[in-house]
């Protein structure tokens, strides 16, 4: 099973980098595991509503670009669907077994996703109500990956 993370922006953060290494080498364990990065667009200082629109546009072109019509892409998204970390789990299960051989998570920019990349989506999900910067969120979201494959396995890690 291929499971791929695709997120607009560099990764800066040292203490990320070294977070998201670890997961992403637990992972491996589990899944063929790949970040994919996007470059995202420069943010005018108060970008009017066409502005915005044209750089959610400019930025969902590049990460639709990566995702095949064959793949289940998963959209991060503040205001969308929660559930807890076994509901998670099972869904994973679920979309591993009805034959899709990739899964993309797919993670927005500064500016949240534009409207071709919501419409792409087979699930939106919201890990929380509260907004995570973008960079900070890859992390959690890699740890909740790494998570539903130690739930699915009924291996200790969870608690
Ligand atoms: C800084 S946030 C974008 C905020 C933007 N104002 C919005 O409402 O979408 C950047 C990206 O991080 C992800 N993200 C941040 N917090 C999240 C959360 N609690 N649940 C799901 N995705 C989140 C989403 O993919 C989002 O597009």
């Amino acid at each position: 099973m291929k499971i791929r993370v695709i997120a607009v922006g560099k990764l800066k953060e040292k203490y990320l980098k070294e977070g998201i290494a670890e997961y992403s080498k637990r992972l491996q364990g589990y899944c063929d595991f790949e970040i994919v990065e996007v470059s995202d667009e420069r943010i005018p200082r108060r970008p009017t509503l066409a502005e915005e629109a044209l750089i959610k546009a400019k930025e969902g072109r590049r990460i639709l670009d990566h995702v095949k019509e064959r793949d289940y892409m998963i959209l991060l998204d503040v205001s969308s669907k929660q559930m807890d970390s076994l509901h998670f789990a099972c869904e994973l299960h679920d979309i591993m077994l009805s034959g899709y051989s990739t899964i993309d998570f797919v993670i927005g920019g500064s500016l949240g996703h534009g409207d071709d990349v919501l419409e792409r989506a087979n699930l939106k999900l919201s890990i929380s109500k509260m907004t995570m910067p973008h960079q900070l969120f890859r992390l959690v979201l890699i740890e909740q990956i790494y998570r539903a494959f130690k739930i699915n396995n009924n291996e200790t890690y969870h608690k």
